[in-house]
């Protein structure tokens, strides 16, 4: 089946620098990709590559045509002095009537935010209207930048199951950044390791006993992941581009992993 999106030998450039360089990956129809990298890494980059909001300096990035993708920043920035309301923000770009946001709404818990405005939503209030948003398009594609930034643990636990309910019920694809191993390690089939490179792709176990990955991360953040054990089939990480060996930096996240 042909992916959703596929980049070959990616490099983007800023101020003549490499951000990324020599990436391929592609995201298959129902997976769960979580990204990981320290800070300055790319993962943002990247993201924006797959939204198209950027080209690459060289490679290649195709994606399917008429490609639906819902998109959850890591955060809006909202114009305080506009007072928004959960419904209108929701029917923003879109044509929908309002038993369709009452029922987005319903699926990501937040059917009593729908006549608040968006400056009155907490933390975690406001990334479940954002994800509402994301899915009011039905995507087939999710992307979530470090969705639970700003989010207590409860909310955290809260949004990653409403994002896996969400990858059931439209079957789509997801592409997350997160440092939130320990909640989201279980739902996710495949973690791609990026530190301007590619350094290691798989699933959580294999990535675990990844030299590159120990090194970069640790040992005890490995261990986190070795936990977590798929019964389904992997493409195996030979399939995808290894980059070679790198200079490891440290990490700058050590306390969110
Ligand atoms: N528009 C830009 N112009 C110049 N440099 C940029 C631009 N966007 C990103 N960069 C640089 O590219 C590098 C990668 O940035 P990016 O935001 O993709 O990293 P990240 O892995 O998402 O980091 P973080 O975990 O801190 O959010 C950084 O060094 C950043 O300063």
């Amino acid at each position: 089946m042909q992916p959703l999106v596929s980049a070959q030998n990616i490099f983007v450039e800023f101020n003549q620098q490499n951000v990324l360089e020599n990436v391929s990956f592609s995201i298959e129809m129902g997976k769960i990709i979580t990204l990981l990298g320290p800070n300055g890494a790319g993962k943002s980059t990247l993201v924006k590559l797959v939204l198209g909001l950027l080209q690459p300096s060289r490679g290649s990035i195709i994606r399917k045509a008429n490609l639906t993708i819902g998109y959850v920043p890591q955060k809006l920035k909202l114009d305080p002095t506009l007072p928004l309301t959960v419904k209108r923000f929701i029917k923003l770009n879109s044509h929908i009537v309002d038993d369709e946001i009452v029922n987005i709404l319903h699926q990501v818990n937040g059917e009593k935010l729908i006549n608040k405005t968006m400056h009155q939503l907490s933390g975690g209030e406001m990334q479940r209207v954002l994800l509402a948003q994301a899915l009011i398009k039905k995507p087939e594609l999710l992307i979530l930048d470090e969705p639970t930034q700003g989010v207590d643990i409860n909310g955290q636990v809260s949004l990653y199951n409403l994002i896996a309910n969400a990858k059931h019920r439209f079957n789509c694809a997801v592409l997350m950044v997160s440092h939130d191993l320990h909640l989201v390690m279980a739902k996710t089939d495949e973690v791609i390791c990026l530190n301007k490179h590619i350094c290691c792709v798989g699933a959580p176990s294999q990535i675990s006993s990844d030299p590159e990955f120990i090194a970069l991360f640790g040992q005890n953040t490995a261990n986190q992941l070795a936990v977590y054990k798929h019964h389904h089939i992997h493409q195996p990480a030979s399939k995808h581009r290894y980059q070679g060996r790198i200079q490891l930096p440290k990490f700058g996240k050590t306390d969110h992993v």
